[in-house]
């Protein structure tokens, strides 16, 4: 058996698409979002994600603000960033992209709630717990969407999340234990005692610990879906060069029904969903 693959990069042409239509329709009421992005150092991944998210915007029709800032700034130099944007009538929504290496819970707390595109506000996940719409994480949200673009069913599943993160594995066990996603969710992190039979109950394995081939073929229950979240930058001992490395083994492919892979599913998915989250945030600023 041969895993289909699904496809991060095709859902997120889709959705471009989708999202050009609502963004001529706020044209025509005279409003254009407008996403911002706060960069902290020079880190070569964190500069091709931002870059990643302006060309997005800009095949959008998202007006885009990138202010990208020295490597040692400090915290007050970064709040005074967040403060211009909270204030900004163009920017719609921003991100601070992690890690800054500076207090992330102070920098996240800073932002207008209303302003925030990566829902990670503490209002906004504690809306997410208490049950009201608010934005929410990027990750978790582009899991759940790039599930149900292939019709994998979630209501009733057994999910295992694999890793307890703020941005990926902690939201995502929220979201989808809501009654709108229904699933069953087992949160796993690298301290639980027997991963493997853990994993194996599962229809769907969220595989988010960062740790490199973590879920393995032989731990996932055949016709399985998994999703490859994990983001590890480790040396190719054949090449010598450095590579991505997701948390899920290459043997996971002939056993599993879907597979995301990595790169090509969540990290589009991801990107996907912020532009998403900024169209939103206009049409309700639209709304009054
Ligand atoms: N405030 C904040 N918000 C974030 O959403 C956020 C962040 N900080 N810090 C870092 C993580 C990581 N992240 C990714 C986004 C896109 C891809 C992506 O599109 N990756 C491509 C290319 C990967 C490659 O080839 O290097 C892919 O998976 O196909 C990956 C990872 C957003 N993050």
């Amino acid at each position: 058996m041969t895993a289909q693959t699904l496809d991060g990069r095709a859902i997120l042409a889709t959705i471009k698409e989708e999202l050009r239509g609502r963004v001529a329709a706020l044209a025509e009421r005279g409003v254009v979002p407008g996403l911002g992005t706060v960069l902290v150092g020079e880190d070569p991944g964190s500069r091709w994600y931002v870059g990643a998210k302006h060309r997005d915007c800009a095949e959008v029709g998202i007006h885009s603000i990138r202010r990208d800032l020295p490597a040692g700034s400090s915290l007050p130099e970064v709040l005074a960033v967040v403060g211009e944007l909270n204030a900004d009538p163009a920017c719609t929504g921003f991100i601070v992209q992690q890690p800054t290496g500076l207090d992330e819970n102070a920098i996240l707390s800073a932002v207008d709630p209303a302003k925030d595109v990566d829902g990670l506000h503490p209002t906004n996940l504690g809306w997410l717990v208490l049950g009201r719409p608010a934005p929410l994480p990027c990750t978790p949200v582009g899991c759940i969407e790039l599930l149900r673009r292939y019709d994998v069913p979630i209501a009733g599943a057994k999910v295992v999340v694999v890793g307890r993160g703020l941005t990926v594995g902690r939201p995502l066990g929220l979201i989808l234990t809501r009654r709108s996603e229904n699933a069953t969710v087992t949160l796993c992190h690298t301290g639980t005692r027997d991963l493997a039979a853990e994993v194996r109950q599962a229809d769907i394995v969220i595989a988010a610990a960062g740790v490199p081939g973590i879920v393995t073929g032989e731990m996932v229950k055949p016709g399985a879906a998994v999703l490859d979240v994990g983001v590890s930058r480790v040396l190719d001992p054949e090449t010598g060069k450095g590579r991505v490395a997701g948390d899920v083994a290459d043997d996971v492919w002939e056993v599993a029904g879907f597979v995301s892979p990595n790169p090509g599913g969540v990290g589009p998915m991801t990107r996907a969903m912020l532009l998403s989250n900024v169209v939103e945030a206009a049409e309700h600023a639209a709304a009054g």
